[in-house]
């Protein structure tokens, strides 16, 4: 079979961590997809619910925002949902939590799933999307944001016919062959578009943007 070239052009492109305005304005200029915001105490990138409501009411509509948290009560996810309009909930949480804050929150869920093996790759979807992410580091003190790359190899030959997104260790240089040897839908950064921890790089986030982009997925 000939290998072919398919457009990328509507890559999906999440930014995650934002935690100042210059960053978040970056992202809304670049006019991507989704911005993400971290609570979660242990990240150099966690915000409180009140900074995220200040972060997000810098610009009315743009991309849609997205929370992000680390297997979560039910009282923090009332606590921030009662402070900033949030369009996505991302978790780290059990398949079976997740779709209860699925259910009380009425949002749309996009699970954490993480895999070292072939064997591991998700055959289904319970929620509304899945993030393909590595396994963090056995001395990691979060379970993702750690810039680790996920072996892409271990994407080959599978095409999930439901919603994912590649996650773990992108950054402007690496996100075109990223896309174009996994054939992700959508990619999602962090420590990859920063010029220190929490602190994004407009520059990086405009190339990363750029590249993704550019980038074509060869079937
Ligand atoms: O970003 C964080 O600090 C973080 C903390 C806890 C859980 C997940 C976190 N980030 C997520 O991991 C991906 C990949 O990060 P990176 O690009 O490798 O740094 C990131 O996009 C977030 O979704």
């Amino acid at each position: 079979m000939m290998m072919g070239h398919k457009e990328s052009a509507t890559i999906g492109i999440k930014i995650c961590g934002l935690t100042e305005e210059a960053g978040f304005d970056a992202c809304v200029a670049q006019k991507v997809d989704w911005v993400g915001f971290v609570f979660f105490e242990r990240s150099p990138r966690n915000v409180t619910a009140t900074q995220a409501a200040a972060l997000s009411a810098r610009h009315k509509g743009g991309p849609q925002r997205v929370g992000l948290f680390v297997h979560p009560d039910d009282a923090t996810l009332d606590h921030v949902l009662n402070t900033v309009a949030l369009d996505v909930l991302q978790l780290y949480a059990t398949p079976v939590r997740a779709l209860a804050i699925r259910q009380r929150y009425g949002l749309p869920v996009w699970l954490s799933q993480p895999v070292a093996t072939q064997a591991e790759l998700p055959q289904r979807c319970l929620v509304d999307r899945l993030l393909i992410e590595p396994k963090p580091p056995a001395d990691a003190t979060r379970p993702g944001g750690n810039a680790q790359q996920l072996d892409w190899d271990l994407l080959a030959g599978w095409n999930p016919t439901y919603p994912w997104m590649l996650a773990g260790g992108l950054n402007p240089q690496n996100v075109a062959q990223a896309i174009r040897q996994t054939g992700a839908p959508a990619v999602d950064v962090s420590s990859g578009v920063e010029s220190a921890p929490g602190i994004k790089n407009p520059d990086a986030i405009a190339h990363f943007v750029q590249n993704a982009r550019s980038s074509k997925f060869l079937s």
